[in-house]
Order: C-alpha cells, then sequence, then structure tokens
C-alpha cells in the first residue's frame, strides 16, 4: 500500500508540474488562455508519454500495473470532458479553455477515486496486500478464458453472425425508452397527426427490430454453445481413453462424468452466453449513457452514483459465491459418485447388507449439499435486499430532483419518462455487468477442471513403432520389480524371472495377493515396472506398437466385463468385419453356443446393462469367445472360468490348452485346472517360489504341495 502511495505521489507531482507549465504559458504572454481541443489531446498525450516513463523508471514494478490504469485515467479525464462538454453545447471545433487549479485538482480526485473504486471493488487484484498469487491466479484465470475463447474460433461465422445480431437487437432496445418519451411529449403537447404517426412508427420499428435480433442472436450464440460443446467433450472424451489405468483408479467414474458433462457446460457457456450478456451490456450501457446525458446530466450523475455502491455490494458477494460454488461442485461430484458407486454395485451391496450405510452415507452427502446451498442462499438474500435498498433510495432521490427540473422547464415529461426507464435498465446492465464477472470466474473453475484432464499426458511410456509380421510369442519377464502407483512403497513384484514359452501353457498359482494378476498387468502394458524389462520375443514390451500388442494379445479377466448389445456383438466387440461362422466357431469352442441358442433371440439378444441377463458363468463364456475370436498369438486367461461348473470347465480344457503355437497362461486358484499345464510357476508375497511341472513340484514337496495337500484336508480342492 506504501508503495502504491509513494508511486501516486510520484505520478501526481510530475503532472503538477506540467499543468504548472501550461498555466505558467498564458501567465507570461497574457494570452487568453484558450486553447483548441486539438491542443489539449496533444498535450495530454505527451503527458501520458512523459508520466508513463517517468514511472518506469522511478516505481517499483509490482506497482507498475496500478499506476499505469491511473495515469490513462487521468490524462484522458480532461480531453474526455472537454469534448463530451463541446459536443453537447452543440460548439464542437470551438476553442476551449485550459483547465484551472480546481479542475485540475476535481479532475485528479475524480481519476483517484475511480482508481481506488476499479482496483478494490471489481478488481481486488491484492495490490493492496502485495498478494501476488491472487493476481497470479487471475492471470491464469484469464489466460484459460483465452484457451476457451480459442477453442471457439472454430465456430467464428456463427460467432460472428450471433455478435452483429447482438448489437444490433441491443441498438434496438436501446432506442425504445427514447421513442416512448418522444410519443409521451408528443401526447402532452399540442396533438399534432403526422408527429405522432412518426413517433409510434419508429417506436414499432425499434420494437420489431429487437425482438428479430434478439431471436436470431440467441439462436446463433445456442448453436455455437452446442457445436463448442461438442467438440471439447469429444477431445476430452478422446483423452480420457488415453490414459492409463491408473488414472481410472484414481478418479472415480462419478467424477470423471461430472467432469465430462456438467463441467464441459459449465465452460461452454462462459464464451457462448456470458460474452454475450457482456458485450449486449456493454453496447446498451454505453448508448444509454449518451442519450441519458443528452436529456439531463444531472440525472445522469445520481444514475452512476449507484454503480460504485453496488460494485462494492457485488464485489463482496462474488468473493462469498465463488468460495461456495466451488464447495458446491465439489459436493455435487461427491453425490454424483456416490450415488453412481451404489447403484452399479447393488448386488454388492444388497448382499453385504449395507443399504442401510450407502443410504446414510448419501443422506449426509446431500445433507453437507443443502447446508452449502442454504449459506449460498442466505448470501443471496441478504445481498438482493441491500441491493433493492440502494435502488429505492436513488429512485426516490432521482425523482425528486427531476420534478425540480421539469418545473424550472429543464426537461419535458417525456424525457423524464424515457430517464426513469433508462435508469432502470442502466441498473440491470451494470449489474449484468458486474456479475459477469463473478459468473466468469466461477467458470474458469470448471474450465480449469476440464483443461486438468485435457492437458493430461498419460504417465505410461509411449509406445514404440514395433509390429513384426511374425510373431513367436515368447514373453520373458527380467528381473521385474513392480509397485502400484497408489502404493510405491509396496512391491508387488520383486525381482521376478519367469518365461512363457510359445505352443505350451503356462499356469500361474500362489496365494492371494501373491502378484499373479500383476504380472497379468504387466503383459497388458496397464502399467510400467519399475525395474527389470518384460519382453516379448527378446524385445521389450513397450518397443511394441499398442495397438499390435492387443491384437496378438487376448485377456479374459477375473470379472466378466459385457457390455449392452447383442450377444454377437459381444463377442465380435473392437473387430471389424468378423463373420457370423467365426462368431458361431469362438461360441462352441468356448461352450457358449448351446446356451446362446437357448436365448429369445440366439446371437442377436440383447445382453442387458453389464450382461445382467446372464449368469457369471454364462458371462466368463461370452469372454472367452471374445478371446478365441480374435485368434491370439498370446492368450491370458485370468481366473477366467472360476465361476463355472466341473462340466464347463472340462468342456472348454481345449481352449485353455491352446492351439498349435499359441501362448497360454493360465491365472488359477483350482489347481485342477492348472495340473495339465506344461509349466507351473508358484508365486508368493510377489516372488516366484518354485517352478516347473506339475509332477516335478509335487515330487519336490515344497509349496505347491503343500498347497495341494492343505486343499485337500480342508476339502476344498476346488477353491482356495
Ligand atoms: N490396483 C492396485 N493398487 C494397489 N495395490 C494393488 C492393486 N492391485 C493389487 N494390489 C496389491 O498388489 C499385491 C499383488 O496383488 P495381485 O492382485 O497381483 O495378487 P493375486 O495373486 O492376483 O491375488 P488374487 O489371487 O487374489 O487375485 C497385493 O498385495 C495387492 O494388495
Amino acid at each position: 500500500m506504501a508503495k502504491v502511495l509513494r508511486a501516486h505521489g510520484i505520478a501526481l507531482c510530475c503532472d503538477t508540474l506540467l499543468w504548472i507549465a501550461v498555466w505558467a504559458v498564458p501567465l507570461l504572454s497574457a494570452s487568453s488562455g484558450s486553447v483548441s481541443l486539438v491542443w489539449l489531446w496533444t498535450f495530454r498525450f505527451f503527458s501520458w508519454v512523459a508520466l508513463h516513463l517517468i514511472s518506469l523508471m522511478t516505481v517499483d514494478r509490482t506497482v507498475q500495473p496500478v499506476l499505469k490504469r491511473w495515469i490513462a485515467v487521468q490524462c484522458l479525464i480532461f480531453p474526455v470532458f472537454e469534448s463530451v462538454k463541446l459536443l453537447m453545447s452543440g460548439t464542437f471545433g470551438s476553442a476551449s479553455s485550459v483547465p484551472g487549479p480546481e479542475m485540475v485538482v476535481l479532475g485528479t480526485v475524480s481519476s483517484s477515486v475511480a482508481c481506488v473504486l476499479w482496483e478494490w471493488a471489481l478488481l481486488k487484484t491484492g495490490w493492496a496486500s502485495g498478494d501476488k498469487s491472487k493476481e497470479q491466479k487471475k492471470q491464469e484465470a484469464r489466460a484459460l478464458l483465452m484457451r476457451v475463447v480459442c477453442y471457439s474460433r472454430e465456430d467464428y461465422f456463427h460467432l460472428g453472425a450471433a455478435f452483429l445480431f447482438l448489437i444490433l437487437a441491443a441498438l434496438c432496445e436501446t432506442f425504445i425508452p427514447y421513442c416512448v418519451g418522444r410519443v409521451t411529449d408528443v401526447l402532452t403537447a399540442e396533438y399534432q397527426h403526422s408527429s405522432f404517426t412518426w413517433a409510434i412508427g419508429l417506436m414499432m420499428l425499434v420494437s420489431l427490430g429487437s425482438s428479430l435480433f434478439s431471436g436470431l442472436r440467441g439462436g446463433m450464440f445456442m448453436c455455437s454453445l452446442c457445436r463448442l460443446n461438442k467438440r471439447i467433450r469429444h477431445k476430452l472424451f478422446q483423452n480420457l481413453l488415453q490414459q492409463e489405468i491408473n488414472f481410472f483408479e484414481e478418479n472415480k467414474p462419478g467424477s470423471l462424468t461430472s467432469r465430462l458433462v456438467s463441467d464441459t457446460d459449465k465452460m461452454g457457456r462462459s464464451v457462448a452466453m456470458n460474452v454475450n450478456v457482456l458485450i449486449r451490456s456493454l453496447v446498451k450501457t454505453l448508448g444509454m449513457l449518451t442519450l441519458m446525458l443528452r436529456l439531463s446530466w444531472h440525472l445522469t450523475t445520481l444514475t452512476c452514483v449507484e454503480m460504485p455502491i453496488l460494485a462494492l455490494l457485488q464485489n463482496t458477494y462474488n468473493t462469498y459465491s465463488q468460495r461456495l460454488s466451488a464447495k458446491l461442485q465439489d459436493c455435487i461430484a461427491q453425490c454424483e459418485q456416490l450415488a453412481a458407486s451404489t447403484i452399479k454395485s447393488m448386488r454388492t451391496v444388497r448382499s453385504s447388507n449395507a443399504t442401510g450405510q450407502e443410504q446414510r452415507r448419501y443422506e449426509e452427502a446431500l445433507a453437507k449439499k443443502l447446508e452449502v446451498q442454504t449459506q449460498k442462499g442466505i448470501y443471496s438474500a441478504v445481498h438482493l435486499l441491500l441491493r433493492r435498498f440502494v435502488n429505492v433510495g436513488l429512485r426516490i432521490l432521482m425523482l425528486t430532483k427531476g420534478r425540480e427540473l421539469i418545473s424550472t422547464g429543464e426537461l419535458s415529461i417525456g424525457s423524464l419518462l424515457a430517464f426513469v426507464l433508462y435508469q432502470k435498465d442502466m441498473v440491470s446492465n451494470m449489474r449484468q455487468l458486474l456479475y459477469i464477472y463473478g459468473d466468469m470466474l466461477s467458470t474458469v473453475s470448471s474450465a480449469v477442471k476440464v483443461f486438468q484432464f485435457l492437458d493430461r499426458r498419460p504417465r505410461l511410456r509411449e509406445a514404440g513403432e514395433m509390429a513384426p509380421e511374425r510373431l513367436e510369442g515368447k514373453l520373458t519377464f527380467d528381473r521385474v520389480s513392480f509397485a502400484y502407483p497408489s502404493c510405491p512403497e509396496k512391491k508387488a513384484l520383486k525381482s521376478v524371472c519367469l518365461e512363457l514359452k510359445p505352443g505350451k501353457m503356462t499356469a500361474l498359482v500362489g496365494p492371494s495377493g501373491g502378484g499373479k494378476s500383476s504380472v497379468v498387468s504387466l503383459l497388458e502394458r496397464f502399467y510400467e515396472p519399475q525395474e527389470g524389462e518384460v519382453l516379448l520375443d527378446r524385445e521389450p514390451l513397450y518397443r511394441y506398437q499398442n495397438q499390435y500388442i492387443r491384437s496378438k494379445m487376448a485377456l479374459v479377466s477375473q470379472d466378466p466385463v459385457l457390455f449392452s448389445g447383442s450377444v454377437r456383438h459381444n463377442i465380435e466387440y473392437g473387430l471389424q468385419d468378423c463373420t457370423m461362422e467365426k462368431v458361431e466357431q469362438a461360441a462352441r469352442r468356448a461352450n457358449a453356443h448351446e446356451f446362446i441358442c437357448q436365448l429369445p433371440n440366439g446371437y442377436d439378444t440383447d445382453v442387458g446393462e453389464c450382461g445382467g441377463q446372464l449368469s457369471a458363468g454364462q458371462k466368463q463364456c461370452i469372454t472367452i469367445a471374445r478371446a478365441i475370436v480374435r485368434n491370439p498369438q498370446i492368450l491370458i486367461l485370468d481366473e477366467a472360468t472360476s465361476c463355472m461348473d466341473v462340466n464347463t470347465q472340462l468342456a472348454i480344457q481345449g481352449v485353455l490348452s491352446g492351439s498349435a503355437g499359441q501362448t497360454v497362461l493360465v491365472v488359477a486358484h483350482r489347481l485342477q485346472t492348472v495340473e495339465k499345464a506344461d509349466h507351473i510357476i508358484y508365486m508368493e508375497d510377489g516372488v516366484v517360489m518354485e517352478q516347473g511341472t506339475h509332477q516335478q513340484l509335487m515330487d519336490r514337496a515344497g509349496r505347491y504341495y503343500r498347497l495341494r495337500e492343505k486343499l485337500f484336508t480342508d476339502q476344498q480342492d476346488q477353491y482356495i
């Protein structure tokens, strides 16, 4: 604050010196003290250059932006005032007097007050407290808004047309009260038919124009908003799909869909809606101000008093409202997330008897949301009350002054009526101008979240370009250590060495949490190992194209995932030009053909949301068929048969053994399933403890043997 005052003092002294020089010249030469308008503008332009340079040389960098704004206002105030004065008096072009010391003092006070109000009430840039982070945030917010504007560039035609209609509509609207005043004056004076027709015709014309252009403006803005929303959502969804698996573990589906739906919408509105209101209000305010000044400068001044008071009120309200808006958004996202996760896991919720608990959690989240909403409502009500109070008070003052001006003949009744109409409109426009600032900042918080996701690059090493025509299918883990990003201190795999040979079936066994699924995740490149390499045909996996790996590898995971749509769609999912013959063949091998034929529409039967119409075992059969139809070089089955009955398991034994040259990895808890494997790897606590054939491991009488024995004694050799 002290720095600002000092800087202001220096600039003020320099400006006063310049004025003294101007006053001294006519005194010395005893001239009249009249100058042309051009001279005044030129003088203040050079004053601006001089003060600007002095501020650059003498003033601290942090206060320069504030000072620059003050210098600009200080240098503009006199030439603008003189120009308007001459324009109003109709003597534009004639000589103007050099402002005297009292005028300079008045101008300086006015420009200083305006700047203080602007900096404090409207911008609140934090210069007073030297708060740099606030200024930084504000700059970021502006940069974000500019980014949103850049995204709207493609809609230049729609936006251009919309702005044109907007300006035309605003101009027509501005003229309506003026026309009403004219009609009133015609009616209160001696009746003249031609004047009346002319005034009424003009009023009809501007009213019609206003309605027509407003409609066109609304349509064009809506159209560009929809187009922008579509583009941003598409881009965001595209980027979300590129993210690594860990991203989806960190960000829950509820909050992601909220970003995709409501935040993108809010962000789009910041341009289409706010800029719409901003320009309309700006054009109308300027137009009305000109017409109001023509009617009465006394009443215009009274109207303008309302603005800084409202600015102060609005600014205080904005500060609280922004904070609460951010809080409310979080609460909404939390409620959505809670509801979505409960509905999605309904079976688990019911079977765990957790309905009551989920209800309570949802109720708590709703209560929190309600609390924030109530707080927001109270702030809004108090703000509204104070605003109305100011409004009514000034209206009374204005009418009293208006009556006085009519009695002295300075104002006609029609002009007072036009003025009252303008004043109402003017205040609402100014309010909108002030609101827009808070609204834009609140949309910026949505834009921040959307851009965070739009800019996010997947935290996975970029895939290479390798896509060899022939692939052997040999997979090797070379001293691989790995910890999940969400739990970096706990290693899921510890220096694991293993090999999956082409044409062989390898089984991964071991107790829960041993690291089997982690091996599968690394093979699928869902994660990157922190140490060691995963090799495919002796080349690191990351050197291959992702598409290529996915086309050569098929995974059937623990939880069968089906999409709403036909059985056929679920089997050929992601494939193009897959024939019905191939689909049927794969279904037969996966032992799914029979039950599919019994479904009401066979292969065309809709499996329902997430395959809800099918049993867990049937779902697994379909996901196995989905893997087989791809004829992959490497087939990974992670607990793929856990829900099947013994007969189905035996029926698909052929799939588990793999076709000629196929590399098969089976992760299983049922040791019976893996007995026929060519190679068995026993993992525990992220370490490969034993490996060999079933017979070798049994002869060794180690962990594998003990695990099997335990299962026998517990008579649970079906499940671990
Ligand atoms: N997404 C994850 N984030 C953090 N830690 C994980 C994650 N998934 C697994 N883990 C941890 O990694 C370790 C190995 O888990 P993994 O799922 O690979 O074992 P598993 O042998 O497949 O178990 P199961 O047979 O029960 O499926 C466990 O300690 C587990 O808690």
